[in-house]
């Protein structure tokens, strides 16, 4: 019996519980989610309203369609600082170490701002995904930047509904600035600004930007794209794109696999030479048939390009032919072959093995 001659059903006590545990449980879910992964990053909520997280409102999941919309400015805004910085001819030029084959790994103003932008720009829209980026994000200088939640018209088009997926399955990779090396020599044509999204390593959605020309290739797999394929590719005696700075032994490599014919291209960046297998309306674009690497590199580098390739039907695999993994460690140690619309296994089996031949 309880006081003043109050009884309490056992019954009722207890859905009052899972009452309670049920409204602990939604704010904890989602809005208290959100806020706490940023203030892990030291960074400050995204703001209330129409402009705060997009994923917070959904209790742990995301739309890929916004990611692509969200995805899509932060490399254009991630484009205008490299632009803005280059174009100042203050470049800070900074080395953040060696490659393990001894090329400077350099960094500049452009690298740092673009990090900056895109960085906050995702995490502010997006505050519980994982974001693995090629800059260091500085906590103390940071910006909430708002998205206005308009998903423009071309991908609205493209994609007609939501795609949700938990916000726990997926992983986001920002390169702010891809060929830094060519930016520094100011060769422009050859800089790109990336985002990828891969939901449970899956390479899913890419974008990639070419700052100085104002053009911006996306893709997600299984929703729609702003690019497409060529209608024809040299398959027997292939034009091959592969790097200028970070070659390897890549050239003798392509030319034992597919014999003495076969043009080389060097180009600097990893999004570049993606877009060299495409049919982009971009003048400074140059076009292959397939784009190699061998040496060691990075997944910022190439999941954006994975992800637009696998979209249009083509692969990006190791030299021997493994899918990547976009979880986990930043590298690759295999090499790259990336081809679209020709047979790639047929490819992977021709090349020979690099660990045999000691070609990296
Ligand atoms: N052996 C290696 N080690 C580390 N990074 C490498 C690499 N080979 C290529 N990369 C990176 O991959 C991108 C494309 O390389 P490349 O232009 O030589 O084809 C560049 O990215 P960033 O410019 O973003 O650093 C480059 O630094
Ligand atoms: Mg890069």
């Amino acid at each position: 019996m309880a006081p003043m001659g109050i009884r309490l059903s056992p019954l009722g006590v207890a859905v009052f519980c899972l009452l309670g545990l049920g409204v602990l449980y939604h704010l904890y879910s989602g809005f208290l989610a959100g806020r706490f992964s940023l203030f892990g990053l030291g960074g400050e909520p995204g703001g209330g309203g129409a402009a705060g997280p997009a994923a917070a409102a959904d209790g742990g999941t995301v739309d890929l369609r916004e990611m692509l919309a969200v995805s899509v400015l932060a490399a254009v805004r991630g484009g205008d600082e490299v632009r803005r910085v280059r174009e100042s001819n203050v470049l800070h030029e900074k080395s953040k170490g060696k490659t393990r084959e001894g090329a400077e790994d350099k960094m500049t103003s452009g690298d740092v701002l673009s990090n900056r932008k895109m960085f906050y720009l995702l995490k502010t829209a997006f505050p519980s995904v994982q974001i693995n980026t090629e800059e260091h994000v500085d906590a103390a200088d940071q910006e909430v930047i708002l998205w206005d939640h308009k998903i423009p018209e071309d991908i609205l088009k493209e994609i007609a509904t939501p795609k949700e997926v938990p916000a726990e399955s997926v992983t986001v990779w920002i390169d702010p600035l891809d060929a830094t090396q060519e930016y520094t020599e100011d060769l422009r044509k050859y800089v790109t600004t990336m985002v990828c999204v891969a939901v449970n390593g899956k390479p899913v959605l890419g974008v990639i930007h070419k700052p100085f020309s104002e053009y911006t290739a996306w893709a997600m797999v299984d929703g729609g794209s702003n690019v497409k394929a060529r209608t024809s590719y040299n398959e027997k005696t292939p034009r091959i794109i592969v790097s200028r700075s970070h070659s390897g032994m890549v050239k003798q490599v392509a030319l034992q696999t597919f014999g003495n014919q076969t043009t080389i291209i060097p180009a600097g960046g990893a999004g570049y030479k993606v877009l060299a297998l495409l049919d982009v309306p971009d003048k400074s674009q140059e076009k292959a048939d397939l784009y190699i690497h061998v040496t060691y590199i990075k997944k910022w580098d190439i999941c954006a390009g994975n992800a637009i390739l696998k979209a249009l039907g083509g692969h990006m695999t190791t030299l021997s032919g493994e899918e990547i993994s976009y979880t986990g460690s930043d590298g690759i140690e295999g090499g790259l072959l990336a081809s679209i619309r020709m047979n790639h296994q047929a490819l992977v089996r021709k090349l020979p093995d690099l660990d045999k031949t000691g070609h990296k």
